[in-house]
């Protein structure tokens, strides 16, 4: 957001822009059902600091603010991806005193255009973006261990992202983010590991379809056998109806490996006559060459977010370690 005047706030609470009426039933904007609304937070409540001024803000107050100033959808951007969540005050604390009780009238469009970021500034956005991405992703790689298991070497086990709420929130934000810029129209996700990635969806506002292994839904379309890297051959399905000709999807899954099962969703996808936009995986086993796999059979792009030389977290293996994999 531009810089802007900080003498413009009021400190007064009497002078300050009014919140609009809450929504009748569970509160304001974050209110649960409506498609399409964006954000990743029901709580009306929430505060959030305004990295322009330190200050924490309701949505609604900070809405209020870049009111005719900046798009709704930019804004919600600003909220999900710019503001830090504000550390609630306990029952009995008061807030504190820094605290302005609402931010004063945005500026006008024209003055605010005048201030249009220069390039140079926007570029060290950029780098700083990336920097932070990288740093996610390698503490991301800290809390996926790998073991032996079903034969493979290094089984990298996603469920320690679980254990880190923040993190799984903030991988699902950076997806988000990213697939917001491709238009998507729904997000498919594979069974099972791939599932845990629907908050992407949520954030979205999209629908997210299952992509669900034989024999676990009725009327639907088979992708055929395909193999993994492991456990021998494998088949998913989608619900008919669930695609429809022209949607334009991601496919998500935590992992890539040979890209067997991103393959045989492409094609379940094109028998459904809709655009596979992106294959993207939360982990990348590069070597595995499952990218170029997928580009062949009609992706449009694949994306990558963790690259195995990041997953250097070794589990340490009970005395008593049973690899309990069927095959
Ligand atoms: O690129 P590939 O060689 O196809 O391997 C990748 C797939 O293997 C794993 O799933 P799996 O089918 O084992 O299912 P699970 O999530 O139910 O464990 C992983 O979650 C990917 O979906
Ligand atoms: N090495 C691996 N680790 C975890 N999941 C996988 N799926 C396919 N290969 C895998």
């Amino acid at each position: 957001m531009a810089p802007r005047d900080r003498e413009r706030r009021s400190g007064n609470p009497k002078s300050s822009v009014k919140q609009p009426p809450k929504k009748s039933g569970a509160g304001g904007k974050y209110t649960f059902g409506k498609v399409g609304e964006e954000g990743g937070s029901y709580d009306y409540e929430e505060r959030r600091i305004d990295p322009e001024d330190g200050f924490a803000y309701t949505w609604d107050e900070l809405s209020e603010y870049y009111k005719g100033k900046y798009k709704k959808k930019e804004l919600e951007a600003y909220w999900e991806y710019d503001c830090k969540p504000a550390r609630r005050a306990k029952s009995g604390e008061k807030q504190s005193k820094a605290q302005p009780k609402a931010k004063a009238k945005a500026e006008p469009k024209a003055k605010v255009k005048a201030k249009a970021e220069p390039k140079a500034k926007a570029k060290v956005k950029a780098a700083a973006k990336k920097v932070d991405d990288d740093t996610l992703a390698k503490s991301i790689a800290e809390v996926i261990p790998y073991f032996p298991f079903k034969k493979l070497d290094k089984f990298y086990d996603i469920q320690g992202l679980l254990h880190h709420p923040k993190l799984l929130n903030a991988m699902c934000a950076v997806m988000a983010r990213r697939f917001r810029k491709m238009k998507v129209s729904k997000i498919c996700g594979f069974e099972a590991r791939g599932f845990l990635f629907t908050p992407v969806a949520i954030k979205l506002g999209v629908p997210f379809v299952m992509l669900r292994k034989a024999g676990k839904m009725p009327n639907t379309i088979s992708s055929g056998p395909y193999t993994k890297e492991y456990e021998g051959v494998d088949e998913i399905c989608v619900q008919k109806g669930a695609i429809l000709k022209d949607d334009k999807v991601v496919l998500i899954d935590d992992l890539v490996a040979t890209g067997g099962t991103l393959c045989a969703g492409i094609k379940l996808m094109q028998a459904c006559e809709a655009a596979v936009v992106e294959c993207a995986c939360m982990v990348e086993l590069k070597a595995l060459n499952g990218r170029e796999k997928c580009l062949k059979a009609g992706a449009e792009s694949v994306w990558g977010f963790i690259s195995e030389d990041l997953l250097t977290t070794k589990a340490e293996l009970p005395d008593d370690y049973k690899d309990d994999g069927k095959k």
